[in-house]
């Protein structure tokens, strides 16, 4: 189906969610005619659109918006970037940090432009490998430095709330191209994330 606007799209989605999630709620059990829940299919879809919204953004012309011709030529590190985003197995959420870092090729790129990226792949179903090396791709492809890295730790509530109830257990996925996949480069890059300032 086309929309003449997204707006216009997003209201549409909005009410065919709103219904399902109608019938979801009272197919778990509860009465949606309750004050409480009055509202709650209508909040429900939004906050599900909201944490999706990545599916309508392009991660690559964002990085473009702001990339300056610099001949810095040492790595810069982005660490400890939250992230918040749905498994696509169970669609309940996992969060954690992001660390990033990029070794300029002639080109920097505006900083904010880092965590904007982040949250473009974040906020679809995903497992927590295809983000990282979507993160990594595109850094790659757009910017093409001499080389990126990408460190994700992240836990997930499906093995919290729910299966196997592990409350403490952390993931960790990563990806090196060009320069970090020297192991000086990446060893360097490791030590100054796990380092705290001051
Ligand atoms: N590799 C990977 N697995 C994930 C991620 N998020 C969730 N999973 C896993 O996806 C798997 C789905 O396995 P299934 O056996 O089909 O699902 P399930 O019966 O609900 O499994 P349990 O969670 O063990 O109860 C589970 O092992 C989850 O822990 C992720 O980001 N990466
Ligand atoms: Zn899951």
């Amino acid at each position: 189906m086309l929309y003449k606007h997204f707006e216009e799209y997003n209201m549409q989605v909005t009410d065919d969610v709103k219904d399902r999630y109608k019938h979801i709620i009272e197919d778990l059990g509860e009465d949606t005619s309750r004050q409480g829940l009055l509202k709650t299919p209508e909040r429900a879809s939004k906050a599900m659109q909201f944490l999706t919204q990545g599916y309508h953004q392009d991660a690559a012309e964002i990085l473009r918006s702001a990339m300056f011709d610099e001949s810095y030529n040492e790595m810069v590190i982005v660490k400890d970037i939250e992230l918040y985003s749905l498994c696509e197995h169970h669609m309940l959420p996992f969060f954690g940090k992001a660390h990033i870092a990029y070794i300029p090729n002639g080109k920097i790129v505006g900083l904010s432009k880092i965590p904007r990226i982040v949250d473009v792949f974040a906020r679809r179903l995903q497992v927590q490998e295809r983000l990282t090396e979507q993160i990594l791709d595109c850094i790659n492809d757009t910017l093409k430095p001499q080389g990126v890295a990408v460190v994700i730790e992240a836990s997930h509530m499906c093995m919290m709330m729910r299966g196997v109830q592990k409350q403490n257990s952390v993931t960790t996925t990563s990806g090196f191209r060009g320069q970090f996949e020297k192991i000086e480069t990446r060893n360097e890059f490791l030590k100054l994330i796990s380092e705290k300032l001051s």
